[in-house]
């Protein structure tokens, strides 16, 4: 559904690859956490999905197409199997809930018999069916999230991109919109869900692919948040880094955060979700220290080259995201 064959990004003018040599599938039916400390290549990742970027080096295949050689015409229709959700919604703030679901189907030539039932099933599926004449500042951020999510797979697609769809709510609400993506998952939509919410990764026990400096340093099946740039044990050590830097103090070496040797894993198969519900989501920030010990975690099949990597800087800041990605069928 998805492969990645030996990907390099590099940006220009960069000096380092935002992805590094990255080899991997993705099989119709999975859910796939991204994890990484900020600017390991996640957004990058999903960006080269969506043909927004193109690799340096390297093959991508999504959905039996080559992008490298994919005409630039077709990449409209090509991104209509896509959905893509992102942490700042990115709603039309002029039309309604109902309109900017619409809008999607309008902008590929949708009837507007179609529209009229697609548009009320989808607003019901996410649990917006009352709210379809309100107006995004007219909703709580749950709820802009659940309008930018049935935009998103209004159209059905194979496959639902998410960069950090929690990124902006709290636990609860993000418990709901997790339970959401499950079901969409279940009903048959790929999904790959960009991540910092070790709350979310744990809970879920999915496969988690983690990247550190643009290369993979972990693929687990049914895997946990911990990263390896930043050990779940080192959290408090981290805080006390961003502390002294704040203050202007040099941290000890003491306190850099090391690295264990890495052992890449694979593609698992699908597994029944095991969804957060708003009441058992648990309260916890990716910075939040945790005090349980780590469980050393079970290996699978490796088709993923084994990668050993020194410690991301997570001092990266977020590039701006791509705009939303309905572009009028070319004629
Ligand atoms: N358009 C761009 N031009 C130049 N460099 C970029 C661009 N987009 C991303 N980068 C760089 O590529 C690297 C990976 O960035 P990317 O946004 O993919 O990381 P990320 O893991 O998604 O980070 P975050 O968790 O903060 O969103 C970073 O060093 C970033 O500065």
């Amino acid at each position: 559904m998805i492969r990645f064959d030996q990907v390099t990004k590099t940006y220009s003018g960069a000096t380092r690859p935002a992805l590094n040599n990255v080899s991997l599938e993705v099989l119709k039916g999975e859910f796939v956490f991204l994890v990484g400390a900020s600017g390991s290549g996640k957004s990058s990742f999903l960006r080269l999905i969506l043909k927004e970027e193109r690799p340096s080096k390297g093959r991508i295949h999504v959905l039996g197409h080559d992008l490298t050689s994919l005409a630039n015409r077709k990449v409209p229709y090509f991104r209509r199997s896509l959905g893509v959700v992102f942490q700042d919604f990115r709603l039309l703030p002029a039309k309604t809930v109902f309109d900017n679901v619409a809008f999607t189907l309008q902008v590929i030539g949708k009837s507007k018999g179609f529209i009229q039932e697609a548009v009320p099933d989808v607003l019901k599926m996410v649990g917006l069916a009352g709210k379809s004449g309100r107006f995004p500042h007219e909703l709580s951020g749950g709820e802009q999230q659940r309008v930018a999510i049935a935009r998103a797979i209004v159209n059905k697609p194979a496959i639902l991109l998410a960069d950090e769809p929690t990124g902006n709510l709290d636990p609860a609400t993000s418990a709901g919109i997790m339970t959401l993506l499950s079901t969409i998952n279940a009903n048959g939509t790929t999904v790959l869900m960009a991540t910092h919410d070790s709350g979310i990764v744990d809970t879920m026990k999915r496969r988690v692919i983690e990247l550190v400096s643009g290369q993979i340093v972990r693929d687990e099946r049914q895997g946990g948040y911990q990263t390896q740039a930043i050990p779940v044990q080192d959290f408090g050590a981290a805080m006390e880094r961003e502390r002294l830097a704040a203050s202007g103090a040099p941290a000890p070496d003491a306190l850099r955060t090391s690295v264990p040797p890495v052992t890449a894993a694979t593609p698992a198969a699908p597994t029944a979700p095991a969804v957060p519900t708003a009441a058992s989501a648990p309260a916890v920030s990716p910075f939040a220290p945790r005090t349980a010990p780590v469980e050393p975690r079970e290996p699978v099949t490796a088709s993923v080259r084994a990668v050993t990597q020194p410690a991301a800087s997570a001092t990266s800041s977020a590039p701006p995201v791509p705009p939303p990605l309905v572009e009028p069928e070319a004629d």
